[in-house]
């Protein structure tokens, strides 16, 4: 398993702990039973052979040898019946299938740290607020962030760590402030790079790399002028980032806001006049449309419960294939045949008008740490029968973070548990709406569950006639 794309994955972990600390429990009691048992033995086997010790004169004796050899096998017989009695090989193969926390899990964890701190432009203290990184973790976090290139971060990150080194750290002074060096000079701060190189060698005088690298440094820095402030986080950030941290510039919220809200029954149909339906217009072009109510707590808790144990990593379309990527940090199932996925589909085509004969089965979704889905299109570009359009459900409120976001609009829409929103991916025409590229923002606090439901082309015909014009 994985834990660290899933929250819910994660808090299963309480649970998988207890089991492992009491069949752990369990194993040594079962050894130490059989322990007393052996030693026992031990004690007859050795007064045995005191009682009847082996006498070579009698061994002439055919009967007495014959009995010599009876005894002896039987007793060493005994002794390995006695000896695989031990539980280890059982206890070895409950835990091959214990779930425990892999090093990748470690590392994505770490991973997701660090793009919330992009996304959200956070320093470690910010980050770690209610809850400080050791020295070894943090050092770890910096480790996991130079591996990406991401070398601002894991100067910080280490910069952190040289702050709360104890007696108790595994990480040394020597190892950080070798990795200060190596990020500065990486990010372009020479004179930093080389700050941290000198204290190095300061504590470390024989250390023939450090000196290498210092002269190495030191030449550089007459050959270039760049000098990057590396302490502060810089403020230049793409559309996508700026929408995550819930900067709306002023001309989107007041378009926004002139936008309306109504109450629908699909045009009389029956299902939908008790209650009718909360519509909410949150953009008008592409039409961003945002269901209230649209699915009960009830309903919601009956579809986390199923889907639970059924979750894995989600994946992305990529070059005719699902791939895993670093781009969507989730978990997923697609429900087929759940009689309340199918009662939430046939509300979804009542609220759209739209087809549910060729649309995909329900996907649950549940985000992990920083989980996230980076800016695409749900439409694939397949050219037959593609996703028309996108219904998604938020089935839980997110502590922090966590909005849908359309980057070439400039639109955020906030996952408000029990509410959807719609959008069409494509033009009347056929052609991809390019407008509807969207994000998931990374999550900051709480857990995400969505749902969505892709409606295909096929069987929209007469529901949503398609347009020769070029405009529509
Ligand atoms: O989680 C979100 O807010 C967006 C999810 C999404 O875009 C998708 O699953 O295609
Ligand atoms: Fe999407």
């Amino acid at each position: 398993v994985e834990f660290f794309t899933s929250t819910d994955k994660i808090s299963q972990l309480f649970n998988e702990e207890d089991f492992l600390l009491k069949t752990f429990s369990l194993y040594i009691d079962a050894e130490e039973e059989n322990i007393k048992l052996m030693k026992r033995l031990l004690l007859l086997l050795q007064l045995g052979s005191y009682l009847d010790p082996v006498d070579p004169e009698k061994i002439k004796d055919p009967v007495a040898a014959y009995k010599l050899l009876r005894r002896v096998r039987a007793e060493w017989i005994n002794i390995v019946d006695y000896t695989q009695l031990s539980l280890y090989q059982l206890y070895q193969t409950v835990l091959t299938y214990a779930q425990i926390p892999q090093l990748e899990d470690l590392d994505g964890a770490a991973s997701g740290l660090i793009r919330l701190q992009e996304i959200y432009k956070l320093y470690p203290h910010n980050i770690t607020k209610e809850m400080a990184l050791n020295a070894d973790e943090a050092y770890h976090v910096g480790l996991v962030a130079y591996n990406e290139d991401k070398f601002q971060h894991a100067f910080l990150w280490f910069l952190y760590s040289l702050d709360r080194l104890t007696q108790y750290s595994v990480t040394t002074k020597q190892q950080l402030l070798r990795h200060l060096s190596l990020s500065s000079y990486q990010f372009g701060n020479l004179p930093m790079a080389i700050y941290f190189g000198q204290q190095l060698l300061n504590l470390d005088p024989t250390n023939d790399d450090i000196k290498v690298l210092l002269d190495l440094y030191r030449r550089l820095r007459f050959q270039r002028t760049s000098n990057p402030d590396i302490l502060r986080l810089s403020n230049e950030s793409s559309k996508y980032e700026t929408l995550c941290r819930g900067e709306v510039d002023e001309r989107t919220s007041k378009r926004q806001r002139a936008l309306s809200c109504r109450y629908s029954t699909g045009g009389g149909n029956p299902r939908l006049m008790y209650p009718p339906l909360k519509e909410e217009v949150e953009w008008d072009d592409p039409r961003i449309i945002r269901y209230h109510d649209i699915i009960s707590d009830r309903e919601i808790e009956i579809l986390k419960n199923i889907s639970r144990p059924l979750l894995s990593r989600s994946k992305v379309y990529q070059d005719g294939w699902d791939t895993v990527s670093q781009d969507r940090v989730s978990q997923s199932v697609f429900l087929q045949d759940d009689p309340v996925a199918t009662r939430v589909s046939q509300r979804i085509a009542d609220a759209t008008g739209l087809s549910m004969e060729t649309a995909e089965s329900l996907l649950v979704q549940n985000y992990g740490i920083g989980g996230r889905f980076e800016p695409h299109y749900d439409a694939l570009e397949t050219g037959v029968n593609d996703r028309i359009a996108t219904f998604l459900i938020y089935m839980s409120d997110v502590g922090m973070g966590g909005a849908t976001v359309f980057p070439d609009i400039g639109v955020a829409t906030k996952p408000k548990k029990g509410s959807a929103v719609f959008w069409y991916n494509l033009h009347k025409n056929g052609e991809l709406d390019l407008n509807t590229r969207h994000a998931g923002c990374p999550v900051l606090v709480g857990n995400k569950w969505v749902a969505n439901k892709w409606i295909h082309e096929f069987g929209q015909e007469f529901k949503r006639p398609c347009s020769l014009s070029e405009w529509e």
